[in-house]
């Protein structure tokens, strides 16, 4: 796992900006490299603007997205297009800009989908298609990307501290009573999240100071702020603007 790196930036919107630019260059890479790129969203807000950026950049047709996985770390447990799903907020401000292809865009289940509103069979679900992604070289593919937003409380993806999804070591899990709403989820876990190349953390605003603080704060455990777990096997970004990077964060 790698140490975490903070990149501050001036404030909210060069921070979508430059991570969004930041996206698009490791989606290049990766097609570059071996074809092909797999990348994890998020919802929340940063998460949303970064993908606005792009979505509004000419620099969005600079990769093939007939080429690129798309997946979520964590979703809510709404009915499809319900505002509220970080899919549609996603299809929104990005995918619906640019030539995905729908085999390609892999949004968790909702709960109209397959499963109705059984939770468990929609996580069961998700965790198949990634493991079939996968090919046999492990749970889930190897993704390239994995964004992340980080709340106020330090949780990532659905992981929220204090809650038994931390320790779980499916690759996905329902999640039920999330102390944020809605309060049932689906989450990738510790396992897959530290599964990708590079995790990006974004983070802003003086509301999430006390979580990046916490997440460069030597001896942090996970059960009290989740974003220490995750980490990428050959980077991780804290992409943050000043007010969420408050004094400084330094290298863990
Ligand atoms: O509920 C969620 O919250 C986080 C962070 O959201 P933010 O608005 O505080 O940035 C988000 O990353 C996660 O995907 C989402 O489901």
């Amino acid at each position: 796992m790698s140490a975490p790196l903070a990149v501050p930036h001036r404030d909210a919107d060069v921070l979508a900006q430059a991570a969004a630019a930041r996206l698009v260059t490791a989606i290049a890479d990766a097609q570059t490299e071996r074809g092909e790129a797999s990348i994890v969203l998020t919802g929340g807000g940063v998460g949303t603007a970064v993908l606005a950026a792009l979505g509004s950049s000419p620099a969005r047709h600079a990769v093939d997205w007939r080429r690129v996985d798309v997946w979520w770390g964590d979703e809510r447990f709404l009915p499809s297009g319900d505002p509220e799903r970080n899919e549609t907020g996603a299809r929104e401000a990005l995918l619906d800009r640019v030539d995905a292809d729908p085999a390609r865009v892999h949004p968790m289940p909702a709960s109209d989908g397959p499963d109705g509103g059984d939770v468990d069979a929609a996580a069961a679900r998700y965790a198949a298609e990634l493991a079939a992604a996968g090919g046999g070289n492990g749970p889930v593919p190897a993704f390239d990307v994995l964004m992340l937003g980080v709340g106020p409380d330090a949780h990532v993806a659905s992981l929220f501290p204090g809650m038994p999804q931390l320790t779980d070591t499916d690759p996905v899990v329902p999640v039920r009573d999330a102390p944020k709403p809605p309060p049932t989820r689906i989450s990738l876990t510790y396992p897959s999240l530290r599964s990708a190349r590079e995790v990006w953390l974004l983070a802003a605003g003086e509301g999430k100071a006390d979580a990046v603080r916490l997440a460069f704060a030597p001896g942090t455990a996970p059960e009290k702020a989740p974003v220490v777990g995750a980490r990428g096997r050959e980077r991780t970004l804290f992409l943050l603007d000043r007010a969420a990077a408050g004094d400084g964060p330094r290298a863990r």
